[in-house]
């Protein structure tokens, strides 16, 4: 049992999803593990980072991926510089035959932060170039409005740091970016736990982009169905309308 609803489609620019988890293979202890956990997870897209992977005959992940029927959503992780990012697309565009690329443009490898004027600059040479751009940016409203405005088929933003399992730091800039925005908005990283993924579909997400809290939990398969759970839960919650936050008390029942 999966998050998968044909009836209520993620759309990113041309591509629809039945499934609104996304997931990245880095951290996995080896292919059969992280094999057991994408198929629990019922992802139908999973984010491959084209510096590190071996595009070659043999590739372990990208065939994995393929087997699997999975769409593979190439990432620019490890480029510093928009130059660096776009030419990372179009090495992943030639050799995958995507249009779709994950735009990460890290500021230094101890934050791991997206750098927002280098990330804003790539986005808008990518659009130009007739890429689908699925932008990684900083929980700041600004900033996605920017990628927005650059052409961008999804915004971004990290609930915390990446592979921190911090989860959401800042919910009130999460609601901010989505209550403007005209594109899909993606939680990406710092989910540490099924709780995170739930309350980023509750705070009005539309789909979630977790990788270490699945590939390196004592149990990725287990997690990986907890995940989907999560954003099926939290996507029904978010739908269904949360009651209003009281300051005093109100009996459930009214008084005789
Ligand atoms: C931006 C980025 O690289 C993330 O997609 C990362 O792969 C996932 O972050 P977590 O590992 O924290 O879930």
């Amino acid at each position: 049992m999966t998050d998968a609803n044909p009836a209520d489609p993620l759309v990113i620019g041309d591509h629809k999803l039945s499934s609104r988890l996304i997931i990245g293979t880095g951290g996995a202890a080896n292919l059969e593990v992280l094999e057991r956990a994408l198929v629990a997870s019922g992802t139908e897209l999973t984010t491959v980072a084209m510096r590190r992977a071996d595009l070659g005959a043999g590739s372990g992940v990208l065939d994995l991926v393929r087997r699997l029927g999975i769409t593979v959503l190439p990432n620019t992780a490890g480029c510093r510089t928009a130059a660096e990012a776009v030419l990372t697309a179009e090495l992943a565009r030639e050799a995958l035959e995507t249009d779709l690329v994950k735009l990460e443009v890290h500021a230094d490898d101890r934050t791991l932060l997206p750098d927002p004027t280098e990330t804003v600059d790539a986005a808008a040479q990518l659009v130009e170039a007739g890429f689908t751009v699925l932008a990684y940016t900083n929980d700041d409203p600004v900033t996605a409005l920017r990628l927005e405005e650059a052409g961008c088929a999804a915004v971004m933003p990290l609930g915390s740091p990446i592979g921190t399992g911090l989860g959401i730091r800042n919910p009130h800039n999460i609601e901010l970016i989505v209550s403007r925005a005209g594109v899909p908005v993606i939680l990406d990283a710092g989910i540490g736990t099924a709780s995170d993924a739930a309350q980023a579909m509750e705070l009005g997400c539309s789909a979630v982009l977790l990788s270490t809290a699945v590939t390196r939990a004592q149990d990725p398969e287990r997690m990986a169905s907890a995940m989907s759970a999560a954003v099926t839960a939290g996507r029904l919650a978010r739908e269904a309308g949360r009651i209003p936050k009281r300051f005093w008390a109100q009996a459930s029942s009214p008084p005789r």
